[in-house]
């Protein structure tokens, strides 16, 4: 890479080497284009094109469309490099981060940031409040834990860091890629970061001792485990220095949650003393939530709202499809559609039970559908995740997903928020979703390799009369879906 100064494209149009398009932020694709085409030297076209492209991308666009020419003007000025350092997670967090969480972060495989890391990271470095609203597998996780590990002081025996979550679920993922980025060298004498996983589900006496005889620096939790242990006192926040909210909007849509929230954000901590982090793909009426978030001291006045592609709430990765057929035959199209794509990971959402079916002692919707592929369907392994399930079940069938070469799962929209299942292609809504946020996270299951060009279908099963409401979404999350006729 340090020798390598201009490339030659046969066709210095921008559709020709389109794979690369999709993957730079707006600005950037702005600026490139625009240069791109105002240049007609090779140099300057490869100076437009090293700048905000990363050597992964530059990778993907020869493998994709090779150049007919790659000119060498000057071998080893390391130009290249210090070019395509100046756009590294390494380059964003140095003198923030410490080195051994960057190594790791590299090991790991982050080496060049997503765009919601790209805006977000020096505002938060800065110690500003932020409202991170940027798609679904856009990278936030990543993003408030490297500011997280920018701020915890090893030597200290508090807990500096919280991390508030929806579901048990999202609460495991969370943890591991802290913990992940955590684990220290042998080397490296320093105390390691110490997190904690404090969720619903979990063995809470074990977590109480553990909290009195030496605090975690960070803690993931549930608002339910969380509030147990803070009304006890097991649990203080004095020291808090990091709040984040994660999936803010579904933590707000619960009046029990809404007031156990409050208490976190101004009784048990206070927004003077900590940086507050609300992360989420959705935020409906945003502005009013920012005004409320000040209103309420819930963060400083100064709080960025950091909203990454607002005309795209969606990845542009997704192809959006649907299908129409009457109730009675959802079974029989869904099994038709599984044929014609098999799908190698899939996930299908199905709505939750209605309480009067449960009263009624129904078999829930998810048990007939298992019921009904395994009978119908060539594919081993189809797996359930419901709220049905205890804690353990849930756990073991998220696990045994992660180490599958293909899966079916049928799940209801307790997997729609959060969970991070890269690999999934291919996303059926055997019920159309309740609302458009619904749709956009239960879509957002798919398309999660933030550089890869790789297209992910989301189908939904219609009947002819929620034609007009899946319109509805269309139009307020602005996709555009396609009926096949099966
Ligand atoms: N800089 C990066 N380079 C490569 N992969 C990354 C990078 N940042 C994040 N990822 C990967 O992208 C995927 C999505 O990240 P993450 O789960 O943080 O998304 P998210 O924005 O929180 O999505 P959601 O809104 O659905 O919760 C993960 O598999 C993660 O490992």
């Amino acid at each position: 890479m340090s020798s390598l100064q201009a490339v030659h494209f046969s066709s210095p149009l921008y559709p020709t080497w389109s794979p690369l398009y999709p993957t730079c932020s707006a600005r950037t694709r702005r600026r490139t284009s625009t240069n791109f085409l105002k240049l007609g030297n090779p140099s300057s076209v490869f100076s437009t094109f090293i700048n905000p492209c990363p050597s992964q991308l530059l990778r993907s666009v020869f493998l994709s469309e090779p150049p007919s020419a790659v000119v060498t003007l000057s071998s080893g000025t390391g130009e290249g490099d210090v070019e395509e350092d100046k756009y590294s997670l390494r380059s964003i967090c140095t003198g923030h981060v410490p080195d051994h969480v960057l190594r790791r972060m590299e090991e790991v495989g982050y080496n060049f940031p997503t765009d919601v890391q790209r805006q977000a990271l020096h505002p938060l470095f800065s110690g500003r409040d932020c409202i991170l609203h940027a798609q679904t597998g856009s990278g936030k996780t990543l993003t408030y834990l490297l500011l997280i590990f920018s701020v915890i002081n090893t030597q200290g025996s508090a807990v500096q860091a919280l991390i508030i979550v929806p579901t048990r679920e999202l609460g495991i993922q969370v943890t591991k890629v802290a913990r992940l980025l955590a684990a220290k060298p042998m080397e490296v004498k320093e105390k390691s970061y110490t997190v904690m996983a404090l969720l619903d589900g979990g063995m809470l006496k074990r977590h109480k001792s553990w909290l009195k005889a030496e605090p975690p620096a960070i803690v993931v939790a549930t608002i339910g485990s969380l509030c147990q242990m803070l009304e006890k006192k097991f649990l203080k926040l004095d020291s808090l220095q990091v709040l984040v909210i994660d999936e803010v909007d579904f933590l707000f849509n619960s009046s029990k949650q809404v007031s156990a929230l409050r208490k976190i954000l101004t009784l048990y901590s206070s927004i003077s003393n900590r940086q507050t982090i609300l992360a989420s793909a959705s935020i409906p009426q945003h502005r009013r939530f920012l005004h409320d978030c000040i209103q309420q001291k819930w963060t400083k006045t100064d709080v960025l709202h950091i909203h990454v592609n607002p005309f795209e709430p969606m990845s542009s990765y997704l192809i959006h499809r649907f299908t129409i057929c009457q109730k009675i035959k959802r079974h029989e199209t869904l099994l038709s559609l599984l044929k014609v794509d098999a799908p190698e990971f899939g996930i299908i959402f199905v709505g939750e039970q209605s309480e009067k079916s449960k009263k009624a002692g129904d078999v829930p919707p998810t048990a007939i559908l298992i019921e009904f592929l395994r009978r119908s369907y060539q594919c081993s392994d189809i797996l359930l995740l419901e709220e049905g399930m205890n804690f353990n079940s849930r756990a073991a069938s998220l696990l045994e997903i992660r180490q599958k070469k293909a899966y079916l799962l049928v799940a209801t929209d307790i997997a729609a928020r959060g969970i991070d299942l890269p690999e999934t292609t291919h996303i059926y809504n055997f019920n159309l979703p309740r609302t458009a946020i619904e749709y956009l996270h239960r879509a957002g299951r798919t398309g999660r390799k933030p550089f890869s060009d790789k297209k992910c279908l989301v189908t939904t099963i219609i009947t002819p009369e929620e034609r007009f409401v899946l319109q509805r979404y269309e139009n307020e999350l602005m996709f555009v879906s396609k009926e096949i006729v099966m």
